[in-house]
C-alpha cells in the first residue's frame, strides 16, 4: 500500500504552503520528510490524513485518500501534542484504542506491554498533567501505534525527549516497520533521518528540492568531506584547488571538496608538511546536503 502524493498543492489564501508535491512512499520503510521552519511537512502530513483539503493534485492510499474509515489503519503523532491533562493514561489509551476498533481487553493488553517497554508502568493510574513532557510525549506515542497501524505518520517524534528515550523511541519505530508498518516522520536532526530512513524527501517552501533514496542522494550530491588531523597548519587548503569549505578544528581541518578527485591533489600537498595523523575521505552529510538544498543549517 505505497502512499502516493501526486502534484499536491495547498493554499492558504494567496499563500502556497505546499507547491505541486508529488512523492511515492513506499511501503515498509521509514521515510523522513524534511524541511526548515515553515516548509510545509505538518499541512503536507494533514492533507496526507484527510484533515486538510488540499487545494491541487491527488493523494492515493490503500486505493484511495485517507479517511474515517481508515483510522484502524493509521497512527499520528502530531506536533501540537494532545492529550486530556485531566485524564488517567489508561482510561485515556483505552479510549483512544477503541475509537480505532479495539476490544477494552487488547487494548489495556497492549497498554501494559508498552508502558512496560517505556519502563514507565506506574503512569498507568495517573493523570497525564502529573507527568513530565517528555513523559505525556511516550504517551502520546503509545496511543499511535497500540492499535498497530499500517501506516504511521510522526510530527518531530523526537523533540523534546532525552537521549535515553530518543533511543527507546527509535528503537520502537525500527521494530514497528519491521513488524510491517510504513512510517513517515519529520524531523529537524539530520542524525536520527540518517540513522533510521531508507527514502527521504527534503521540502523548501513547500516544494520537494530533494527526493529520493538516502544512499542515492549522497552520491548524486557529488561533493565529499575531508577530515584531517595534522600537527601542522592546514589553512593554506582554504583555497587550494577543489575545495569548496573548509573549518579548522584544533589539530586539523574539514574541507568540502568539489568532488572525489580533488582528494588526490589535496593529499599530494600535505606531503613534507609534517605528521598527518588522518586522512578521511567522507560521504556528505545530510545536514551538508540540506544547507545546499534548502539553505539552512541545522547545526
Ligand atoms: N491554517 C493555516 N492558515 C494559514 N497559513 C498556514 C496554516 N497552516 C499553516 N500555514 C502556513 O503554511 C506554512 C507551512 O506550515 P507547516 O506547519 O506545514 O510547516 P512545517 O514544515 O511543519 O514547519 P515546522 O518545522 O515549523 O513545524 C507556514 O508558513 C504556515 O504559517
Amino acid at each position: 500500500m505505497t502512499l502516493r502524493l501526486e502534484n499536491v498543492t495547498k493554499k492558504f489564501g494567496s499563500f502556497t504552503a505546499v507547491d505541486h508535491l508529488s512523492i511515492e512512499i513506499p511501503e515498509q520503510q521509514i521515510f523522513g520528510f524534511l524541511g526548515a521552519n515553515g516548509a510545509g511537512k505538518t499541512t503536507t502530513f494533514r492533507m496526507i490524513l484527510g484533515l486538510l483539503d488540499q487545494t491541487e493534485g491527488e493523494i492515493s492510499w490503500n486505493r484511495g485518500r485517507i479517511g474515517y474509515g481508515e483510522s484502524h489503519l493509521i497512527g499520528y503523532l502530531p506536533e501540537e501534542r494532545g492529550l486530556y491533562p485531566k485524564l488517567k493514561v489508561k482510561d485515556q489509551l483505552v479510549y483512544l484504542a477503541k475509537l480505532r476498533g479495539m476490544s477494552k481487553k487488547d487494548a489495556v493488553e497492549e497498554i501494559d506491554h508498552w508502558l512496560e517497554r517505556f519502563k514507565v508502568p506506574e503512569y498507568k493510574q495517573k493523570k497525564v498533567e502529573e507527568l513530565s513532557k517528555g513523559n505525556q510525549q511516550k504517551i502520546q506515542f503509545i496511543s499511535a501505534v497500540l492499535h498497530k497501524p499500517k501506516l504511521l505518520i510522526l510530527d518531530e517524534p523526537f523533540s523534546g525527549l532525552d537521549p535515553i528515550n530518543v533511543e527507546m523511541l527509535k528503537e520502537a519505530v525500527v521494530e514497528l516497520k519491521e513488524a510491517g508498518t510504513s512510517i513517515v516522520f519529520s524531523s529537524h536532526r539530520m542524525e536520527h533521518v540518517e540513522e533510521l530512513c531508507e527514502s527521504l524527501c527534503i521540502l523548501h517552501h513547500g516544494s520537494p528540492v530533494v527526493h529520493g533514496r538516502l544512499k542515492e542522494i549522497k552520491r548524486s550530491f557529488g561533493k565529499k568531506n575531508i577530515r584531517i588531523h595534522a600537527d601542522f597548519d592546514t589553512s593554506y587548503l582554504q583555497s587550494f584547488k577543489g575545495v569548496t569549505k573548509y573549518k579548522p578544528l584544533a589539530e586539523g581541518c574539514e574541507l568540502q571538496i568539489t568532488a572525489e578527485e580533488a582528494a588526490a591533489g589535496i593529499f599530494e600537498s600535505l606531503h613534507g608538511r609534517g605528521f598527518v595523523r588522518t586522512f578521511d575521505l567522507e560521504e556528505p552529510t545530510l545536514n551538508d546536503i540540506f544547507i545546499e538544498k534548502a539553505g539552512a543549517s541545522y547545526e
